[in-house]
């Protein structure tokens, strides 16, 4: 299981003049991380530093011992990134091939890769849309879809940018409990906090820092009292 270690990092976009991550120092080789906070508080730009998307202004981010900045290229096979926007990562144009395309690297040819492609879309609730053109697809199919193709290729770490908010409550729950069965180390960006549920520990963000680093209930509490008093 990855180790991400993030060390004294701070960030601040091109053009802008206030940093949006202040000197964050974490160590998390828990299973299954949440992050939650209010709107534009870093967590975003926190879950990009992990597969190197964004590199620090300030200290250095590894992932199982590789920094994102030296060894980019390794951090990249490591970790899986689901985007909130699955039309960012769709990039194929029937369902099946979105997913076969994910594992072009991979020894798997003929009926081998067509078992692979056919059992994922099962797993997903998209086999019956496997030759449907991606576009067509609903949101929230399009969302099964972006994270199909990425756990296919079984990645050491996922990072997931809010997977679930086009899908209703039946698919979002189908899908966590698919995460909850993953061996890999999850790190999920979600304002569905029920979706926390069984989760080995949460931050909480808040004005590009961690203010709550705790199990699921108490992290819940501290980011419900912040988001009822501002502070
Ligand atoms: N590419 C960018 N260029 C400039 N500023 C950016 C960029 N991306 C994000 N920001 C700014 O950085 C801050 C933090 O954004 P970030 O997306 O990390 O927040 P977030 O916690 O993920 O928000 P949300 O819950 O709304 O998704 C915001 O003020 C945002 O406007």
């Amino acid at each position: 299981m990855p180790l991400i270690e993030v060390e004294g990092v701070s960030h601040t976009y091109a053009g802008r003049r206030r940093p949006v991550l202040h000197d964050i120092t974490v160590r998390l080789d828990e299973h299954r991380i949440g992050v939650i906070g209010a709107n534009g508080s870093g967590k975003s730009t926190f879950a990009r530093l992990l597969n190197g998307l964004i590199l620090p202004d300030h200290g250095s981010v590894r992932i199982a011992g590789h920094d994102t900045r030296r060894d980019g290229k390794r951090v990249r096979q490591l970790v899986g990134f689901c985007f909130t926007d699955p039309d960012a990562q769709i990039v194929m144009p029937t369902v099946a091939e979105d997913v076969a395309f994910s594992l072009r690297r991979r020894d798997l040819r003929g009926t081998a890769l067509r078992a692979r492609v056919a059992e994922t879309l099962a797993r997903f609730g998209l086999a019956e849309h496997a030759d449907h053109p991606a576009h067509l697809l609903s949101g929230g199919q399009k969302q099964l879809l972006a994270l199909a193709s990425v756990l296919v290729t079984e990645p050491a770490l996922v990072v997931m940018d809010e997977p679930t908010t086009l899908l209703d409550l039946r698919n979002a729950r189908q899908i966590m409990t698919l995460v909850a069965g993953l061996g890999e180390q999850v790190v999920l960006l979600t304002h569905h906090l029920d979706l926390l549920a069984g989760f080995d520990r949460v931050l909480v963000f808040e004005e590009g820092r961690i203010v709550a680093d705790a199990p699921p209930d108490q992290a819940i509490d501290r980011y419900q009292q912040l988001m009822r008093t501002g502070g």
